[in-house]
């Protein structure tokens, strides 16, 4: 739906650069992870997409089309630094922002009729922006993003002010706008949302992709060749042997069973046959590192 291709940005007449040679491709009604440290880049590419700003090198297409003005309609951009009026009520906000990208007053109110339905939040038509809390603000924010139905999505941090519950709220309803055909760009810190939401990631570093793909295959390649095992009846005399043999770590014990970390050297029928003579094999598991670990990994190699 969405591809970029050597994208370079700089800022200060050239001397600083926020991206370089980025390309990216981000399929239709996937949910794409923009990832990196603070300053690696990521707001950049989000501004050329919203034409807030222009690259110096490189091209962004949408839907076959180079990026134009005429895309703005069907983006819909909640950032970090979130923009309503405080003084104006939450029903005058959201048909004014409605209006904005194009729609019909009428328009906007039934589908701010259908958001408010969907977040519980009903009562706050009335109210000013400044009487709300800030998660509430939040809320709020979420319905002005997707009022007008975007093509495309892009969330920086949508879930920063929310407590757990009203998290989950939002967390579903962008799964249903994925489920409903509505491609999402998620910027986010939040590894956890990466593993439980994203199809695929890109990270970027100082200014450059280093690593992009699907959420399962990104954390595959990093995986270190290490098992989590739970063993009983252990033979201490074969244990031995096997702590001889290969790096364990992180061992326990609890209720008779015996749990740790062991990292293989061998092929994995050697490991197995070495763990049976050990004791009986309860879980076997090979580790797969997590969103977090891959992601500290990447950044600091
Ligand atoms: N308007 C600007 N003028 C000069 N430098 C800028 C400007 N905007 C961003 N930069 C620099 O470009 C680099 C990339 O910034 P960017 O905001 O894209 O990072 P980011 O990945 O979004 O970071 P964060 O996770 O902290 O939001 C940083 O070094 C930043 O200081």
């Amino acid at each position: 739906m969405l591809k970029a291709e050597n994208i370079k940005k700089t800022y200060n007449a050239g001397k600083k650069i926020a991206l370089q040679d980025f390309s990216i491709e981000v399929p239709t009604a996937s949910v794409y992870g923009l990832l990196g440290p603070n300053g690696a880049g990521k707001t950049s590419f989000i501004r050329i997409i919203n034409q807030i700003t222009q690259a110096d090198e490189g091209k962004v297409w949408i839907d076959g089309q180079e990026l134009n003005p005429e895309h703005i309609r069907n983006i819909g951009y909640m950032p970090e630094e979130r923009g309503l009026y405080k003084n104006m009520t939450v029903g005058d906000q959201l048909l004014y922002f409605g209006e904005l990208k194009g729609m019909s007053r009428q328009e906007a109110l039934s589908q701010a009729k259908f958001w408010f339905e969907q977040l519980n939040i009903d009562q706050w038509w009335k109210k000013k922006l400044s009487e709300l809390s800030k998660g509430m603000a939040q809320k709020i924010q979420f319905v002005v993003t997707v009022l007008h139905r975007p093509k495309l999505l892009i969330l920086d941090e949508p879930f920063s002010g929310f407590d757990p519950v009203n998290a989950n709220l939002i967390k579903d309803q962008i799964i249903r706008l994925k489920n409903e055909g509505t491609t999402i760009i998620l910027s986010t810190h939040r590894m956890e949302s990466v593993e439980e939401m994203c199809d695929f990631v890109a990270l970027i570093n100082n200014s450059k992709k280093v690593l992009d793909g699907k959420v399962f295959d990104v954390r595959e390649q990093f995986k270190q060749n290490v098992f989590s095992v739970v063993l009983s009846d252990v033979n201490s005399e074969n244990l031995e042997e096997l702590t001889r043999k290969y790096q364990i770590e992180n061992i326990g014990t609890a209720n008779g069973l015996f749990n740790f970390e062991l990292k293989n050297t061998e092929n994995q029928n050697i490991l197995l046959q070495d763990l049976l003579k050990t004791g009986t094999i309860r879980t076997f598991n090979e580790k797969i590192p997590s969103m977090n670990e891959v992601f500290i990994n990447a950044v600091q190699s």
